[in-house]
C-alpha cells in the first residue's frame, strides 16, 4: 500500500488524500477531509504536519479492502510516529485480523522512507480547549467540567449527525465541525464481497481534532475516553484484539509522542476522563439533567447511511449503559432517556448476561468491565423481571469481587496536564 499524494487547500479547508493499494488490478482511492476555516487561514507548519500524519493513519479505511503486506508511508518521519502508523495498522487493525483470520496484519511494520530527528517542542496550547463531541454520556461529562471552570470549551465533531447537533444545542455552546468523506469506491467493493472490518476511527477523528484546533488557534484537544477503552475483548495468535483500542490509554500516548516528535506540539491532546470507570461516568453524567431529550450512545445511532436514529434498545451499548446509569437516576428518567425500560423486558437478559461475563467474551462494542456491571446490578435493589434473573445466575464469587470493586475510585495511567486533573479531581469526589 502506498500514499501517492494529498493537497490541502487553505481557502476551502478541503484536503483530499491519495491511496494506492498496489498489484495486478491497482486500487486507487481518495478521501476527502474539509476542516472548518478560521478567520485567519494562514497554515502554519505544524498543521501541515499534523495533516501528513492523517493522510497515513486514515488510510486503514482503503488497507482493509486487500491487507498488503507491505504498507509503505510516503515521507521521513521520527521513530515516535513511525511507531505510532505501526500501532495504528496492527494493534487498531486487530479486531479487522481475528475476524478475517489475517495474521500477518498484527505482524506488520509500516515502512518509512528514511528517519527524521524530533522536532523541537512548543509550549503547551493555552487557548479555549477543543472538545470532541459523540453525542454520548461521556463527552457531555467534559464537555461540562471544562465550562463550569469557566475555560470556555469549543465543541468540535467530524460529521455531526442530528444526534451530535442536538447535543451542542442543548450545551448552547457555538460548535465547530469538519467534514470526512469515504472514497465512494469503497462502498461499491464492499458490496462486491471485498474484505471488511471495523478501523481504530478515533485515531482518525483525532488527528483531525488536533488539526483544527492548530489552525484555530485553539487547544488542547480533550477527549471523553474512559479507563475500561484500554481493556482488551480477547487474546488472539498471542496478541490482544480490542475493539475500542484507538481510544485506549496507549494510542493515546503513542498519538501525543508522535505528534509531539513531527509536529513539536506539547500536550496537544488527551483524555480527561481516562482514570474514570463508566460506572463513575454515568454518576456525573446523571447531575445533568438538560440532555436527557438528546443524549445518545448507542453506534446504531452513528450508521453513515441512517443518521436519525437514537438508542435502538437492543445492542450491547444500549444494555450497557442502561445498566450504568440505572443505580444513578429514577426508573422513569432512565425509560425517559432510552424510549424503552430494558429491566423490564425478558428478552433482554442473555445480553446482560453477556455483559455480566456470564457468557463469551466481552462484546466487540464500546462497553465496560465486567465488574463495573457487577457493581451496578448490586447498587440496584427493586425485582424488575431481568434484575431478578440477573441475580440468579450470577456466581457467588462475584458478589464477593464487586464488594471490593474500586470502580468509583479514579485511577491507572492517564496524560492529563495537572491543571486539568485538578479540575476532574473537583468534579469527581
Ligand atoms: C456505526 C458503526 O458502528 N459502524 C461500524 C460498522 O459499519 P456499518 O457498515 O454497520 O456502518 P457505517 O459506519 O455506516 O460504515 C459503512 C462502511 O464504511 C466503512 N467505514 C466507515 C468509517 C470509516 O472511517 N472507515 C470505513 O471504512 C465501514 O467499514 C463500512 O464498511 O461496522 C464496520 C465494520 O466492522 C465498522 O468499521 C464501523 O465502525 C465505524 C468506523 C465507526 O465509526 N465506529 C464507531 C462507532 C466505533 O466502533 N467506535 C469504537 C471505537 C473504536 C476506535 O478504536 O476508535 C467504540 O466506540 O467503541
Ligand atoms: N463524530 C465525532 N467527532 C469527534 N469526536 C468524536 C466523534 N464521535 C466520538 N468522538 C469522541 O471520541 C471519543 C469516543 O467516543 P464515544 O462514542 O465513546 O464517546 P461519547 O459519545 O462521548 O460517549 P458514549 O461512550 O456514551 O457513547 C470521545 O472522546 C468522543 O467525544
Amino acid at each position: 500500500m502506498r500514499f501517492p499524494s494529498y493537497a490541502f487547500d487553505p481557502a476551502t479547508g478541503v484536503a483530499t488524500f491519495d491511496y494506492l493499494l498496489d498489484g495486478p488490478s491497482p486500487l486507487r482511492f481518495t478521501e476527502t477531509i474539509t476542516l472548518p476555516v478560521p478567520a485567519d487561514p494562514a497554515v502554519p507548519e505544524a498543521l501541515t504536519r499534523v495533516l501528513d500524519l492523517l493522510h497515513v493513519v486514515a488510510g486503514v479505511s482503503y488497507f482493509k479492502v486487500g491487507a498488503p503486506a507491505r504498507v509503505v508511508a510516503p515521507k521521513p518521519v521520527p521513530v515516535e510516529a513511525a511507531a505510532f502508523f505501526t500501532a495504528v495498522y496492527t494493534k487498531g487493525m486487530a479486531e479487522y485480523a481475528y475476524r478475517n483470520r489475517l495474521p500477518h496484519v498484527l505482524e506488520l511494520t509500516v515502512e518509512t522512507p528514511g528517519v527524521l530527528p524530533a522536532t523541537t517542542p512548543s509550549d503547551a496550547p493555552a487557548g479555549r480547549p477543543l472538545s470532541a463531541v459523540g453525542g454520548g454520556k461521556d463527552s457531555i461529562v467534559t464537555l461540562e467540567i471544562l465550562r463550569a471552570a469557566g475555560l470556555g470549551p469549543v465543541p468540535f465533531s467530524v460529521n455531526p449527525n442530528p444526534v451530535i447537533e442536538n447535543v451542542n444545542a442543548a450545551s448552547g455552546l457555538p460548535a465547530l465541525a469538519a467534514r470526512r468523506k469515504l472514497d465512494p469506491r469503497l462502498f461499491e467493493l464492499n458490496r462486491a464481497g471485498a474484505l471488511n472490518g471495523h478501523i481504530p476511527v478515533t485515531a482518525i477523528n483525532s488527528l483531525i481534532s488536533i488539526a483544527t484546533a492548530v489552525w484555530h488557534g485553539l487547544g488542547p484537544v480533550v477527549m471523553s475516553n474512559e479507563r475500561s477503552a484500554s481493556d482488551p475483548n480477547l487474546i488472539w495468535n498471542g496478541h490482544e484484539v480490542n475493539h475500542q483500542w484507538s481510544k485506549g490509554v496507549e494510542a493515546e500516548g503513542l498519538l501525543r509522542d508522535a505528534v509531539a516528535a513531527y509536529a513539536g506540539l506539547t500536550d496537544p491532546y488527551f483524555s480527561l476522563l481516562r482514570p474514570l470507570s463508566e460506572l463513575h461516568i454515568a454518576q456525573l453524567f446523571a447531575g445533568h439533567t438538560a440532555y436527557d431529550d438528546v443524549v445518545t450512545s448507542c453506534n446504531k445511532a452513528f450508521k453513515l447511511h441512517d443518521p436519525t436514529a437514537r438508542w435502538c434498545g437492543d445492542c450491547p451499548k444500549c444494555r450497557f449503559v442502561f445498566l450504568a446509569m440505572a443505580p444513578h437516576m429514577s426508573r422513569e428518567r432512565l425509560a425517559h432517556i432510552f424510549g424503552h425500560d430494558l429491566f423490564a423486558d425478558p428478552a433482554q437478559t442473555p445480553g446482560f448476561l453477556e455483559l455480566l461475563g456470564v457468557d463469551a467474551h466481552k462484546p466487540f462494542e464500546c462497553v465496560g468491565e465486567a465488574e463495573e456491571c457487577l457493581v451496578a446490578l448490586s447498587m440496584l435493589t427493586d425485582d424488575a423481571p431481568v434484575l431478578v434473573a440477573l441475580r440468579a445466575a450470577v456466581p457467588d464469587s462475584a458478589w464477593a469481587d464487586a464488594s471490593h470493586s474500586n470502580v468509583f475510585t479514579p485511577g491507572g495511567p492517564n496524560h492529563i496536564p495537572a491543571a486539568y486533573r485538578k479540575l476532574l479531581d473537583a468534579a469527581a469526589t
